[in-house]
């Protein structure tokens, strides 16, 4: 069966940043279907940031492959939009003059107006250097950079972490419309859970070093059901998390059949809860939707 074209494919990927040190990505293999909108979250250190300075052909897999926008990194570097988390810029130049350098460096896609938007949208300056920006503000110009470059994949890492709350609101609007018009992919790190949760279709859960969660995210939510009843004892079902409430037991299972609603109380988690429930119990049997399953070896649903 054919699939639809991949902004992200890995097939045996794994970092390991020295040879004595453990790997960071251990054979870690995902599809990541172009168009979407794709959350990249784990606990501190589980390697979000390392996957996407992979993907912008910024380091090289120790093994395995990671194919971006259908090529490798290297070739697709141009195609790419990467917001590093530490927002690597020029210093001594201006705001404009930044954006003038986004413009020279990619002819012939530069989008000014999409950059400006951006990069203005809070009564900056262009003539302040880079130097005398806030952390907020040097996030605008680097997310500028990236949209005006009208890249086919956009790679963030936590891009609204420094942002005030209104900068958020407005920029992720402004990224949901850009990526909307042009079926950008987005990947997008963050701890913020609520924030991807309204911007993202997609998730990847990283965790020990190899993807727990992976697929369109209204699959993965219907993958899984909150079950409440009298007993403790929740087989068929696979559960990721349990515990003991007032009204007797609860648990985040994965159902593996029908639910038998005389038994249980049956919920649908909201994504948090869900992602909340993985972070917390990284044992969890990873799930992986047909979309973005390249190997047969995992759970896939849909
Ligand atoms: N340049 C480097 N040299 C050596 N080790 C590194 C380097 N960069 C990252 N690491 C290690 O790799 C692991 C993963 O780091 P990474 O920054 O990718 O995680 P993360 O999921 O983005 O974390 P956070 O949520 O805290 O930003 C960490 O243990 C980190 O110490």
């Amino acid at each position: 069966m054919s699939k639809e074209p991949a902004a992200l494919e890995a097939r045996g990927l794994v970092m390991r940043y020295g040879r004595h040190r453990d790997p960071v990505l251990r054979d870690c293999s995902f599809r990541l279907p172009a168009g979407r909108i794709c959350a990249l979250v784990g606990p501190n250190g589980a390697g979000k940031s390392t996957l996407l300075a992979l993907a912008a052909g910024m380091l090289r897999p120790t093994q395995g492959t990671l194919r971006v926008l259908g090529t490798g990194s290297a070739e697709s570097r141009p195609r790419i939009g990467y917001v590093a988390q530490t927002r690597p810029l020029y210093p001594r130049l201006t705001v404009a003059a930044m954006l003038r350098l986004g413009a020279e460096l990619n002819p012939g896609r530069w989008d000014q107006e999409a950059a400006e938007r951006v990069a203005y949208g809070a009564d900056l300056d262009p003539k302040a250097r880079i130097r005398t920006l806030s952390g907020g503000q040097r996030t605008r110009v680097a997310l500028a950079l990236a949209l005006g470059k009208r890249a086919e994949l956009l790679l963030l890492d936590e891009p609204m972490t420094d942002l005030d709350p209104v900068a958020r609101h407005q920029l992720m609007g402004t990224l949901l419309a850009v990526t909307v018009e042009h079926g950008t992919s987005v990947v997008m790190s963050s701890h913020v859970l609520a924030e991807l949760e309204d911007a993202c279709d997609y998730l990847l859960l990283l965790g020990s070093g190899q993807i727990r969660l992976a697929g369109e995210s209204e699959d993965v939510l219907t993958a899984h059901a909150r079950l409440t009843g009298t007993s403790p004892d929740f087989a068929p079902h696979t559960v990721v998390e349990s515990g003991a409430t007032g009204r007797g037991h609860t648990a985040l299972v994965r159902p593996q059949g029908p639910v038998d609603a005389a038994s249980w109380v049956v919920e649908q988690p909201s994504m948090e809860e869900l992602i909340l429930a993985h972070l917390r119990n990284p044992g969890a049997p990873a799930l992986f939707t047909r979309s973005a399953s390249p190997a047969s070896s995992q759970e896939a649903v849909a």
